[in-house]
């Protein structure tokens, strides 16, 4: 009796220490290949057809047809908007979680399924509170699909310009939060994602509101997976006009210092709640562009003609001249005068900014003498030697 129990008790024992070793290692390897992030791992299926969960990651890889049935069959009434990768729409899973589809148009084939999924891998790891999280993708023999979670208050450019009548505006508070919180999610995509991660495409558009309000960053990492040649997007630069930073456009290369740019655009729309580039400003001034526009108030030192009228009025009246500030050193026409983002974060978190706006100030000067001496010599005004020359010339001398 006693020898059968104790010999069945060895038995069990070991069974049991060797479940719990393969449990460990399992866990180890999981834990391991986590932390490389490797494409293979993350996008194992571990079942068929039905359970499409992905065995690593919490990257779900759907079937086209579960994404026709979220999205009533990609109907025009889902239609979110409209971008330079694509129609958005708007959909809902079995389970209830709200959705928001990205249908990319003009992806690139070259490479192939491969090259997608290994793109798709990079944003899958950039993963932070202010960036948009990819929960899954798609693909097909003729489609490319990236699914994300519905940002239920829309983008910081609807609270600002589109909200319907009755439905709350961004007070300041929250334009704070969309300030801090836009530049730890690109500081993020900078400085922690390897390879790092230049958006390209930083405005308020790009910036969702969750259910609280939190500012997350959608619309990264999805240059390499579009023909950006073939996309309605105007010029071949990746951007939209008012937000591309001077070199971008000139030289069709962006880095983390064009990335700045957009941001601080992106501020001032925060700040004053206009468009980054506005042909109705035209009839009372002729800045078409938000950046002179507010240069000019900032000049005169008209803070109250700057801030949004939306605010009534509340708002702190330190932080908005901080906001502008630092707007202003992103967008310098060099882009290594511009800060980094880890140091805009700094500098929003009231380090550091007291230094830098001096030395703006100081270069600011140059800058404006330069400018005005251009449009000295070539403004043909009585004075000038251009007409000098015009009168003795008609005069025969
Ligand atoms: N996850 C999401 N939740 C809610 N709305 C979203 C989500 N993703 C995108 N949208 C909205 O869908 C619309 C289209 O987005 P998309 O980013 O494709 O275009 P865009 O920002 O207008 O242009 P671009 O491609 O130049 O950035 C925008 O109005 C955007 O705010």
């Amino acid at each position: 009796g006693s020898s059968r129990g104790s010999k069945i008790g060895v038995v069990l024992g070991t069974v049991g220490g060797v479940i719990g070793l393969l449990i460990i290692g399992a866990l180890f390897i999981i834990c391991n290949g986590r932390r490389k992030g490797h494409l293979r791992e993350v996008f194992v299926d571990v079942s068929g057809e039905d359970d499409r969960r992905i065995a690593f990651g919490q990257l779900k890889r759907f079937a086209w047809r579960e994404l026709q049935l979220a999205t009533d069959n990609f109907s025009e009434k889902n239609v979110l908007g409209q971008g330079g990768f694509g129609k958005v729409y708007k959909g809902a899973l079995p389970d209830g979680t709200k959705i928001a589809v990205k249908r990319l148009t003009d992806y690139e084939s070259p490479g192939g399924e491969a090259a997608f999924l290994r793109e798709v891998e990079l944003i899958s790891v950039a993963v932070h509170r202010n960036l948009l999280r990819l929960i899954g993708f798609c693909t097909t023999q003729t489609e490319r699909l990236l699914v994300y979670p519905f940002m239920q208050n829309l983008s910081v450019a609807y609270r600002l310009r589109e909200f319907k009548p009755g439905e709350p505006i961004l007070d300041w508070n929250a334009r704070k939060r969309v300030a801090i919180g836009t530049a730890r999610g690109l500081e993020y995509l900078h400085e922690h994602c390897n390879p790092k991660i230049i958006h390209r495409d930083v405005k308020a558009a790009n910036v969702l509101l969750d259910e609280g309000f939190e500012p997350v960053v959608g619309d990264f990492g999805l240059a390499k997976l579009v023909d950006v040649q073939k996309t309605s997007v105007t010029t071949q630069v990746r951007g939209t006009m008012g937000h591309i930073a001077p070199e971008y456009l000139s030289t069709g290369k962006s880095s983390e210092r064009t990335d700045v740019f957009g941001y601080g655009i992106m501020l001032l729309e925060v700040v004053t709640g206009q468009r980054a580039i506005d042909f109705s400003r035209l009839e009372e001034e002729d800045d078409v562009l938000l950046l002179d526009h507010v240069k000019k108030l900032q000049r005169e030192g008209n803070l109250d003609a700057i801030v949004d009228r939306n605010l009534n009025n509340s708002f702190d009246r330190q932080e908005v001249e901080m906001m502008m500030q630092i707007a202003l050193l992103c967008t310098q026409g060099s882009p290594e005068d511009r800060p980094s983002m880890s140091e805009v974060v700094r500098m929003l978190e009231g380090e550091g900014l007291a230094e830098r706006w001096e030395e703006w100030q100081q270069v600011e000067v140059t800058r404006r003498e330069d400018y005005e001496r251009m449009q000295q010599r070539f403004d043909w005004g009585e004075d000038s030697i251009y007409n000098q020359d015009a009168i003795e010339l008609s005069a025969g001398r």
